[in-house]
């Protein structure tokens, strides 16, 4: 966690004594631009297979000793990295959350997280106005280079986000007996496909989402060698008629972190194709920052209000779970229920279609 504070720290944050303000800006944004520059730099995974000396990092890091000192102290200070006798290694936060070798990486998501940051400079003409002042990455020209490795930086961040939300999720969903087909709404990264596809063998999967969206899932299809089980579908998903290539083709839809870019009538248009695609009997699960959710933790709580705070910008909401409730009840959903997580910022919805 970026602030470390010491027992006196406390002690004096808790008399007012501090001037709180300045650790939310500019400390904290200070610390996420040394985390965000080590993780640039791949200083993590070069400590990965042991302790180095300054000057051994620093060369293999091809930096100036004296600088990346600089940068090793407000690391240490921030609990990402220990040093004893002059040598510096990874911090057990660091070890689990930062390396390519562990399976709850989020350093792509720190990579893209500069993105996210450039998007908060428009909030205070979102507040003002209460209309968006930037496009949706997605809606941007694709072709652009510029526009592609953002995108690419993106996909990255939101697949290894679902490693770490992801593991819960799929705890916790049971697909119906016997299910063998799942659609995944805007699934690109395909990373809740594969882990669904791991969990139930003979489950195949289709993504529908925009070309650069499947140019990310094909990777993870490749990476864990799913091409046999996950399939894609290039589609616009306000658009096109999918639902007319899959007439009640699926026995369980995956609705994640869709509903947030959309207006209610926009979800609830799209949620209706998505169920004429469904089996009667068959599941949809929607996963999404929900507020009001959050009472028991103050980390969820804070996550779900600055994606209020970013989709503002961007012409996309946080909707409530009686919200959700009442587009899945009118589209032909029933047996609605929400389904709490310890991980703090997304909550699991399940919905199953009528059979008559
Ligand atoms: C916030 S991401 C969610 C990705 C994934 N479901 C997850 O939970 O990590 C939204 C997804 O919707 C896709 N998307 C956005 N607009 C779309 C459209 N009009 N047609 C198809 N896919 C779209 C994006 O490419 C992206 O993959």
């Amino acid at each position: 966690m970026p602030l470390r504070l010491s027992l006196l720290d406390h002690v004096l944050a808790s008399f007012n004594l501090l001037p709180s303000p300045l650790f939310d800006t500019p400390l904290v944004p200070g610390i996420a631009q040394a985390l965000v520059t080590a993780c640039e730099l791949n200083l993590f995974d070069t400590l990965d297979h042991g302790a180095l000396t300054l000057d051994s990092l620093a060369e293999r890091l091809d930096c100036h000793p004296e600088g990346l000192k600089l940068l090793l102290q407000v690391l240490i200070s921030a609990g990402y990295i220990w040093e004893r006798k002059g040598r510096y290694r990874n911090s057990r936060i660091a070890r689990r959350w930062l390396l390519t070798s562990s399976p709850f990486s989020v350093a792509p998501y720190i990579l893209h997280s500069p993105d996210i940051v450039a998007i908060w400079k428009n909030l205070p003409a979102a507040i003002r106005t209460h209309q968006p002042s930037l496009r949706m990455p997605y809606e941007e020209d694709a072709s652009d280079p510029e526009v592609q490795r953002q995108l690419s930086r993106h996909y990255a961040g939101l697949a290894a986000l679902a490693s770490v939300v992801g593991r819960e999720i799929i705890y916790k969903i049971r697909l119906p007996k016997g299910a063998s087909s799942l659609v995944d709404i805007g699934g690109s990264h395909a990373a809740y496909s594969a882990m669904l596809c791991h969990k139930y063998p003979h489950l195949q999967a289709t993504v529908l989402d925009i070309q650069p969206g499947i140019e990310a899932g094909m990777r993870t299809v490749e990476r864990q060698k799913l091409a046999k089980q996950i399939h894609f579908v290039c589609t616009d998903l306000l658009h096109d008629a999918f639902e007319q290539q899959f007439p009640a083709t699926f026995d369980a839809a995956l609705y994640f972190h869709i509903a947030h870019l959309l207006q209610p009538e926009q979800n609830r248009a799209l949620l209706t194709k998505v169920i004429a695609t469904l089996k009667p009997g068959g599941q949809i699960f929607f996963v999404d920052q929900i507020p009001h959710q959050t009472r028991y933790s103050g980390l969820a709580n804070i996550m779900v209000q600055l994606m209020a705070n970013t989709m503002e910008i961007v012409g996309g909401t946080c909707y409530s779970f009686p919200e959700v409730k009442d587009w899945l009840l009118s589209c032909g959903m029933e047996q609605v229920r929400e389904h709490r997580l310890l991980t703090p910022g997304a909550t699991l919805i399940s919905a199953r279609k009528k059979t008559t």
